[in-house]
């Protein structure tokens, strides 16, 4: 099962090895890099199109977001981005949605297994067709990289972790890990827009004065501290990931005259500290300006967790929001389903194993 994966990748030399394989080549194939934010900015307009087929009407955002989120994924692992109608595509991602929302509810743990045997056979299907057209000299993705090292690896004789179960763990691992976090925050972000027009209205005013109706760019980041404290505080108060990947050290121990408790920390204690956030259970994009307005980091800020183990794909989610969320307020306005008023709107998240928002639909209302 997917938890096995993470059983399987996380422990040791070969989770070692993994992340640093997965680390390196993440960054070759675009983490970080303007060839991914030229993917990003891409797949936006692929979103943008399916949010305008809807003509104001409200809608669950879910899916479209999902599939541009995965999409960027897609282009790293394999190598190529899929139509939103590819029923290969829209099953992978369906179930991986669906994996992530069953993990941490024991009573579906049987369907959970089946739902991701399903995922694996789909992933194997793919990895064999990557193998057939592989080219050593050419890498499309992670996969064909994973793919070279092995056959390399394997033809010295050397025993190491680049195995084929290694292999599905990491692309699983990279699927689960990479779109349902980032997809879930930017529906909060559009949630949050349209329960609080007047913040909205903030962020297109720094929108339309700064960038226009040119493509907003990663560079813009710094032209755009008030966008750039939404996105932020929207990471803060969703606290997606409320208990990280749960941890704990083997027994009480002092380490450096600190005393740690073998319990498994959470994240949530953090960004909702009383001592550390002016108002924590509010969504106040203050939290990340100072008395000028400009951009403030604050270091309870942690939503990616710190340390060793902390998020591999930190940087990548940052320049997907820092994408995603700018452009579709440049194209859109958004606000509440008909008949449902602002204060209406339900900031109860769905528990699952990330936190989603609860259903509901949102008309995105064309304005550029
Ligand atoms: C807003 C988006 C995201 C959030 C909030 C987030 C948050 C986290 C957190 C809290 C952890 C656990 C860290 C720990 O164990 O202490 C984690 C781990 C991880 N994340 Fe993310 N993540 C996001 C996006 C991504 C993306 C886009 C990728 C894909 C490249 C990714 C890949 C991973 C991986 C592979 C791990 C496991 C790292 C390891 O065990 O060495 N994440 N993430």
């Amino acid at each position: 099962t997917l938890t096995e994966h993470w059983v399987l990748w996380s422990n040791g030399d070969s989770w070692k090895d993994m992340r640093r394989f997965a680390l390196t080549n993440l960054r070759d194939f675009g983490m970080g890099k303007r060839a991914c934010e030229d993917k990003i900015v891409e797949e936006c307009d692929y979103l943008i199109e399916v949010f305008k087929k809807f003509k104001g009407k409200s809608f669950d955002t879910t899916q479209p977001i999902n599939y541009a989120v995965s999409n960027i994924i897609c282009s790293i692992v394999y190598g190529s981005r899929f139509e939103y109608d590819d029923p290969e595509f829209t099953s992978l991602v369906d179930r991986t949605n669906r994996n992530i929302q069953l993990v941490g509810s024991p009573s579906i743990q049987v369907s959970f297994h089946m739902l991701s045997t399903e995922f694996q056979q789909q992933n194997l299907r793919l990895f064999s067709r990557l193998k057939e057209s592989l080219n050593p000299q050419m890498c499309r993705g992670f996969v064909d990289a994973f793919l070279v090292r092995k056959q390399n690896l394997e033809e010295s004789g050397t025993n190491s972790h680049f195995h084929s179960e290694n292999l599905l763990a990491t692309v699983l691992n990279l699927f689960a890990a990479g779109t349902d976090t980032t997809a879930t925050t930017l529906r909060w972000g559009l949630l949050l827009m349209a329960k609080y027009p007047k913040i909205q209205d903030q962020v297109q005013e720094e929108l339309s004065r700064m960038i226009g109706s040119r493509q907003v760019q990663l560079e813009d980041r710094k032209n755009l501290p008030f966008t750039d404290a939404v996105i932020h505080e929207t990471q803060r108060l969703a606290n997606i990931v409320p208990m990280s990947l749960p941890h704990r050290t083997s027994q009480d121990i002092t380490f450096q005259h600190h005393f740690i408790k073998k319990c498994i920390p959470l994240l949530t204690s953090v960004l909702y500290d009383e001592s550390e956030w002016e108002k924590p259970y509010s969504f106040y994009p203050a939290h990340f300006l100072d008395k000028d307005g400009k951009f403030v980091k604050r270091d309870a800020f942690m939503p990616f967790s710190a340390g060793r183990r902390a998020c591999l794909g930190e940087s990548l989610a940052k320049m997907e929001l820092f994408i995603f969320f700018p452009t579709l307020l440049q194209h859109f306005r958004f606000s509440p389903a008909p008949g449902v008023s602002e204060d209406e709107l339900d900031l109860t998240p769905r528990v699952g194993f990330t936190l989603n928002p609860s259903h509901h639909e949102l008309c995105a209302v064309s304005c550029m």
